[in-house]
């Protein structure tokens, strides 16, 4: 569950402020930050849950799918978004996805950077449950979690651990690769201009 400024979004992903006009002084630790949340999170030991409360695109996607099952609250969008804002979804958050639906579901996803409403996101297992508020994701959550009091905790921690291995692994030896090439990417103008014309969407809209 995050805590949000807004009541209907769970996480709207990465401040894309932060990529548009980037700023060397801050750029390694914007995404370096990432980059540790995600190997904090994906490789945690312990049993992870995410309760989806609001809209969750792109980054917001990716920390749900960093969590060993999702439930999410009816009416809201989710998914990986990158491609709408003329970005690429990095490896990692392709495997994140990878690890949660077949890879016809989310070739097709990530390519046409589709957000899934709560209930197509349930058809295609993007998420596992829906709860029709907070109060009941909290509660299916904590049900999901009770199960894993009959189950051995080692032998539970090395299972997820083994399964999520060869991800996390990639991630702790090519860190600097991923920051660079993360880079170099949104250094390039074409991927500049992709992101002023969404953020001017982004403000269109709000004015509407
Ligand atoms: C080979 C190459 C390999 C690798 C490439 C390397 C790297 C590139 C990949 C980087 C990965 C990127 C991941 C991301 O997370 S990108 C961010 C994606 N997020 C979005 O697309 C969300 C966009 N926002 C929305 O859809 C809506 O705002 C939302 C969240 C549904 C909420 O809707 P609503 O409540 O109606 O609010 P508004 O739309 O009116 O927005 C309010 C306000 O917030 C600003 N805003 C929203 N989201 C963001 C954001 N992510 N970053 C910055 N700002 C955001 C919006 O513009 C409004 O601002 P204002 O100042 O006008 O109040």
């Amino acid at each position: 569950m995050s805590q949000q400024s807004s009541p209907t979004v769970f996480s709207a992903g990465l401040d894309i402020m932060e990529m548009y006009k980037p700023k060397p002084d801050r750029v390694k630790e914007f995404w370096t930050t990432l980059q540790d949340v995600w190997l904090a999170l994906y490789g945690s030991s312990f049993p992870t849950v995410a309760a989806i409360n609001g809209h969750s695109p792109a980054g917001g996607c990716l920390l749900s799918l960093c969590c060993e099952y999702r439930i999410m609250c009816p009416n809201y969008s989710i998914g990986l978004n990158e491609t709408k804002l003329g970005i690429v979804a990095p490896k990692w958050f392709m495997s994140s996805m990878l690890g949660a639906i077949p890879y016809r579901e989310a070739e097709l996803a990530l390519t046409s950077g589709r957000m899934f409403s709560t209930d197509e996101a349930l058809k295609i297992g993007l998420i596992d449950e829906v709860a029709s508020d907070k109060a009941d994701a909290i509660a299916k959550s904590e049900k999901f979690l009770s199960q894993f009091a009959k189950i051995h905790p080692i032998a539970r921690k090395l299972t997820k651990l083994n399964l999520r291995h060869s991800a996390l692994e990639w991630m702790q030896e090519n860190k600097e690769l991923d920051l660079n090439i993360f880079i170099s990417f949104v250094g390039q103008p074409i991927v500049q201009k992709s992101l002023e014309k969404y953020l001017e969407g982004l403000k269109a809209k709000q004015a509407k």
